[in-house]
């Protein structure tokens, strides 16, 4: 087992770099459905770039590198105490070459570990079977994304779709209003894993493991067949879209899986992954490690960019306004700006996500915020020889975790613009037109799109966050982003979300009787 942790680390790399073929197929179909010339389009142009800028690179696809989850299926007298050792060493390396964003928060302290190591972290399954090689599979899954997975506990009453029983009509209205309740806050379009029954450990545990099944494959069962392929029909007509930017695609997958329950007990276990589906698997040599063989197609060419001139058509014929912004901004440059603008940015903007808002509410600002822009992001940073920080992937977080905290803010400090993803509530939504600001979308998982637009670090405060956590200043340069809620009391994403409440309505009439 030489080689062992050399193929882990190997694993690692490419799950986190390197989408995998049948999900950049997705993607890429996707692409072809969605409107040109829409935001949802534009959007998707962004992120085709991104899987190759980040394949280039061989850097993060997306900041947030998730909870590595190993699924490990050995032959009868592997030393598994061994591979374990091997695969914190790998995940440690991974982490030291920013292929991993340090991840592993003690949730009692908040102190980050530094190197994705800690009690839980990784997670790490181990199965024997019959084979004489090794299976290893990992799946790199957000934050984010998790944030958005739903356990249902039938019989229940569900916004829009009514009562759904324990039956197959019951799971369907479930997964229906799963896929509704994630808006874009999950950076979709996504996909999603079900499991049916189990207890709810076990209910969870089987939606994840649908994860692992190919996005082109075909449920063996008949029932479950019908009920993913009605889900991929219907899903799509909620008109959530890209980033929730409203469109024609929202789901690129449904995987079904069904165990037995308890009598009591009848769960429905949605898991939600974001576009930035990392998961990739390898046979390895038991005597000596090496990789084998990849398993998703690792490495097949599959074009998401569709070619130039296509993607040219894609980004041009909107009614896009541009509007290009230096910092500090005034308030009178705030209040031009409407939803649909786009708005790209130029100088300093200051990062601040969770631990940040909680400490300000307060504390002071270690640096003056008037007129600044305050990035929800937490991203992988990498130091060089001369002590010099670099950003190596950013894309921007769920904001509505701020929610309770981001109007006061705003106020406090005279910030004039807020930048992250999915969008936030009324209360900001209020502060936004009494003080003069605005929310900006930036297209979540993007992380190398927007690492590129982040060209000097002049500073950081709250190192004793974390690196996520802490508060980055970082000169910018062509950071563009959209205006989804203005200062005017206008929000896209109360609209899409009102608007695709209404669709899932049209599914409360029984399909599956
Ligand atoms: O933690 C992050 O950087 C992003 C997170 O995955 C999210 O989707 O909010
Ligand atoms: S930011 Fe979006 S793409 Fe990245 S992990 Fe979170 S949900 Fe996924």
């Amino acid at each position: 087992m030489r080689h062992f942790q050399e193929s882990v680390y190997r694993l690692i790399v490419e799950t986190s770099t390197n989408l995998p073929g049948d999900v950049r197929q997705a993607i890429r179909k996707a692409r072809e459905l969605e409107d040109k010339g829409t935001r949802a389009a534009l959007s998707l142009s962004t992120i085709a770039n991104n899987i190759e800028m980040a394949e280039y690179n061989v850097s993060p696809i997306c900041q947030d590198t998730g909870m590595p989850t190993f699924i490990i299926h050995v032959p009868v007298g592997a030393n598994q105490i061994v591979m374990k050792q091997q695969i914190y060493e790998a995940v440690k390396r991974a982490t030291q070459d920013s292929k991993l964003r340090p991840n592993s928060v003690d949730s009692l302290t908040g102190a980050n570990s530094g190197d994705n190591l800690g009690p839980g972290t990784p997670v790490i399954h181990f199965e024997q079977w019959e084979r004489d090689d090794i299976e290893m599979k990992l799946i790199l899954k957000g934050g984010g994304c998790e944030n958005k997975n739903i356990q249902y506990s039938l019989p229940a009453e569900l916004e829009g779709v009514g009562k759904a029983g324990r039956d197959l009509d019951g799971i369907r209205k479930c997964i229906m209003h799963a896929v509704y309740q994630a808006q874009g806050q999950g950076c979709s379009a996504g996909f999603i894993g079900v499991g049916i029954g189990g207890d709810r450990t076990t209910g969870y545990e089987l939606a994840k493991q649908q994860l692992f099944r190919r996005v082109d494959d075909v449920n063996p069962v008949k029932e479950l067949r019908q009920l993913e392929e009605y889900v991929m029909e219907n899903a799509n007509k909620l008109g959530i879209g890209t980033m929730g930017f409203g469109g024609e695609v929202t789901l690129l997958g449904c995987k079904i899986g069904v165990m037995n329950r308890l009598p009591a007990s009848f769960f429905v276990s949605v898991a939600y992954n974001c576009w930035a589906y990392r998961r990739q698997g390898v046979i390895l040599d038991a005597s000596t490690g090496e990789i084998k063989e990849w398993q998703y197609s690792a490495g097949e060419k599959v074009d998401v960019t569709l070619g130039e001139a296509e993607s040219a058509a894609a980004d041009q014929g909107g009614e896009r306004r541009q509007v290009v912004l230096q910092t500090p901004i005034t308030e009178e440059q705030i209040r031009e700006l409407r939803v649909g603008d786009v708005v790209v940015i130029n100088g300093l903007i200051h990062t601040g996500r969770d631990a940040l808002h909680k400490y300000l509410m307060d504390h002071d600002s270690p640096v003056d915020l008037n007129g600044s822009v305050i990035y929800h992001c937490g991203p992988v940073m990498q130091k060089d020889e001369n002590g010099e920080w670099h950003v190596k992937a950013a894309g921007p977080t769920t904001s509505i975790r701020e929610e309770p905290y981001q109007g006061d803010i705003l106020k406090k400090f005279g910030i004039r613009a807020v930048i992250g993803k999915g969008g936030m509530g009324p209360k900001t939504l209020k502060a936004l037109q009494e003080h003069g600001a605005v929310y900006l979308n930036a297209i979540g998982g993007a992380a190398q799109y927007y690492a590129q637009c982040l060209k000097k670090v002049e500073g950081v405060d709250f190192m004793e966050f974390g690196i996520p956590e802490a508060m980055w200043h970082l000169q910018t340069e062509g950071f563009a982003a959209i205006v989804t809620m203005d200062s005017h009391g206008n929000s896209l994403h109360a609209d899409v979300e009102k608007d695709s409440l209404e669709k899932l309505a049209q599914f409360k009439e029984p399909v599956f009787k």
